[in-house]
């Protein structure tokens, strides 16, 4: 299957889309008729540019409302589709995709719309060209995958075939096991989209929401697993219109789409029983996560990890650099080294998380997986802890996910690190969470695919948060033990809390860290005494709680006495959140604890902690030295 892409997926001109296009890797094109109509390229410099790009011209579309119609207007058709053809010629493609009339005037007699097909396919023929017919979601008359397989069929030219799209049938909620009576033959392209799970208009779904594989809820690893099943070898073409993409770097969008595609195919075929192309999803567990500290000469990060409860273990034999843990699995390295990885990072953004560390089942695996589809792979970086090669991606603004297994694992910490504890594991309840990333708005989607590709990993339902700067879009991934989770957030406002961090931060990075705990109260009180500054919650709130959960007042009384927050699931599984204040407005820790299995982060009590943390910015930065 070639890989393709729509032009109308991506921003930019015609001639910047196809240069994008071609950078990421992918060998084919659809020419979208309103790129070519508003560009400066003629047919024949089109076809020049992408035979330097090495891009095959799979399709010219769409060509509208064609069928049906009778008289005058359907002489006009014939002229108007004979037009396309000289232009298909001079730019060097050979298919015409015809999608389904939407004209309330024309016919919806299927014998009619065989002849009209009959008739363009015949003419087509005699140029050598060909003729693909689309059911549009939101057709007049044909609106089905099914139907225009029946018309294809009595057809019966060669030159005319069908386009599947999966956003038209899947948003139809057509099964995917029709394709299986469909010859593969007359399917001349299959374009791709996904979508989220909406309730609404199909023609306002698919112009703006469209996305890529793996980004959306629908049934397309199915999809195209179907496709393989009955031998389909044609082109494989992403065709995403998406208000984000139109506004995002073509570059960014160009190798997002060869990743998904990629991604895909090699999941389509494990599901078909028929093993992958790429090394397999990893299941992973988050093992440290790595704070730049080079500019933190007052020691703030340490102090706020000392006073949540975690333990200096170790000290770096060679380099200023601090082990720190808060429980058998749950290692903190605090680098403050200037000349590193992590200075840099830290000259750029200021204190945070630079790097975190992920155990997978093998090392080699999960970088050859990562560097497949598409992402900046570090052999070994100069940081490098261990004497073994720990290989490294780059994520999520510009930090690194290190891809550590048993071996490398292996004495890493005592090796490294002159220890406390000779045993190298301290006492300690307290267990990595999840991992909060504020994420540019248009580039939310990119990071959905980043992880949800590179990691065994589940999308949750997005939320909306409600700052009082603006609404924030919200979306966890996880894996089913909970061993990586990670939520990521895009605010469209430029007033919000994420933007104010994305403005201090330079970019998009990890706002916060939340270690789990199996005591919140212990730990609310420990913290106190340690002097961590914690979020102050307004009262409001427990009055709230206690009427909206029907909770015992005491209990609610000493919720409020230490600012926690709670939430209740369904099934009785509670949530307890207490929240630090921000180390340079930016970085912030979270405390949580779970019980009776409940697998959500709170996003009831999100407004409250988002207003609060706009109350503490606006009275003062923290204002605390460390113990
Ligand atoms: O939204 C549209 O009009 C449109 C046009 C061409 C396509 O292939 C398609 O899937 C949708
Ligand atoms: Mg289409």
């Amino acid at each position: 299957m070639l890989d393709s892409i729509a032009t109308v997926s991506l921003s930019g001109t015609l001639r910047e889309k196809l240069e994008a296009i071609a950078d990421a890797g992918f060998t084919a094109a659809e020419i979208f008729e309103n790129d070519f109509v508003a560009s400066d390229l003629s047919a024949v410099d089109l076809r020049l540019l992408m035979m330097d790009l090495g891009l095959r011209n799979v399709v010219y579309q769409p060509f509208r409302d064609f069928e049906g119609l009778s008289g005058d207007a359907r002489i006009r058709a014939f002229d108007r589709a004979e037009r396309k053809f000289d232009l298909m010629q001079a730019m060097g493609t050979d298919l015409l995709l015809v999608c389904s009339s939407t004209l309330e005037a024309a016919s919806g007699d299927h014998a009619r719309i065989v002849a009209d097909f009959h008739e363009l396919g015949e003419r087509a023929a005699t140029r050598g060209l060909r003729i693909a017919y689309e059911a549009l979601a939101w057709g007049r008359y044909v609106n089905d995958h099914r139907v225009v397989a029946q018309i294809v069929q009595q057809v019966g030219l060669p030159s005319v075939g069908m386009v599947l799209d999966s956003f038209h049938s899947l948003s139809r909620k057509i099964p995917v096991s029709s394709l299986e009576n469909i010859d593969p033959q007359s399917i001349f392209l299959v374009q791709m989209a996904d979508a989220p799970i909406m309730d609404m208009d199909l023609l306002q779904w698919s112009r703006h929401f469209r996305c890529m594989p793996l980004q959306g809820g629908l049934p397309v690893t199915e999809w195209v697993a179907a496709l393989m099943q009955i031998g389909y070898q044609g082109p494989l073409s992403l065709e995403i219109f998406n208000d984000r993409f139109r506004a995002g770097l073509s570059k960014t969008i160009a190798v997002d789409g060869r990743r998904s595609l990629i991604a895909l195919r090699d999941d389509a075929s494990r599901l078909l029983g028929k093993g992958g192309t790429l090394p397999a999803r990893s299941p992973a567990e988050l093992t440290f996560v790595e704070f730049s500290a080079a500019q933190d000469a007052e020691g703030v990060i340490a102090g706020m990890l000392q006073a949540i409860g975690l333990r200096k273990v170790g000290r770096h034999r060679h380099r200023a650099v601090d082990l720190w843990q808060g429980g058998a699995n749950t290692h903190v390295v605090v680098n403050r080294e200037s000349h590193s990885l992590a200075g840099s990072f830290g000259l750029m953004h200021g204190q945070g998380i630079c790097a975190i560390g992920v155990r997978v089942p093998n090392r080699v695996d999960a970088a050859r997986r990562a560097q497949a589809l598409g992402m900046s792979i570090i052999e070994d970086p100069a940081d490098n802890l261990s004497q073994h090669a720990i290989p490294a991606a780059r994520a999520v603004g510009g930090s690194l996910v290190y891809f550590l297994d048993d071996e490398a694992l292996d004495g890493l910490w005592q090796r490294e690190f002159e220890m406390a504890h000779p045993d190298g594991v301290a006492k300690g309840d307290l267990h990595f969470d999840h991992l909060a990333a504020i994420v540019r708005y248009d580039e939310f989607l990119s990071w959905v695919l980043y992880w949800s590709s590179l990691f065994d990993l589940h999308a949750c339902q997005e939320v909306d948060l409600i700052d009082p700067g603006g609404v924030v879009q919200s979306q966890a991934l996880e894996n089913k033990d909970g061993f990586l989770r990670l939520t990521l957030n895009g605010a469209l406002g430029a007033r919000t809390l994420a933007s104010r961090f994305e403005r201090h931060f330079l970019g998009s990075g990890y706002q916060h860290l939340a270690l789990r705990t199996d005591d919140i109260f212990a730990c609310a009180i420990r913290m106190k005494r340690a002097g961590l500054p914690i979020l102050a919650i307004a009262r409001n709130y427990y009055d709230d709680l206690q009427a909206r959960f029907d909770l015992d007042g005491a209990f609610v009384a000493r919720l409020a006495a230490s600012n926690i927050l709670y939430d209740r699931d369904a099934g009785g599984g509670e949530f307890f959140q207490i929240f630090s204040r921000a180390i340079d407005r930016a970085f912030f820790f979270e405390i949580v604890q779970r019980k009776n299995s409940y697998n959500q982060y709170g996003a009831a009590n999100t407004q409250v902690r988002l207003t609060a943390q706009r109350r503490a910015g606006q009275a003062s930065n923290i204002d605390w030295c460390p113990v």
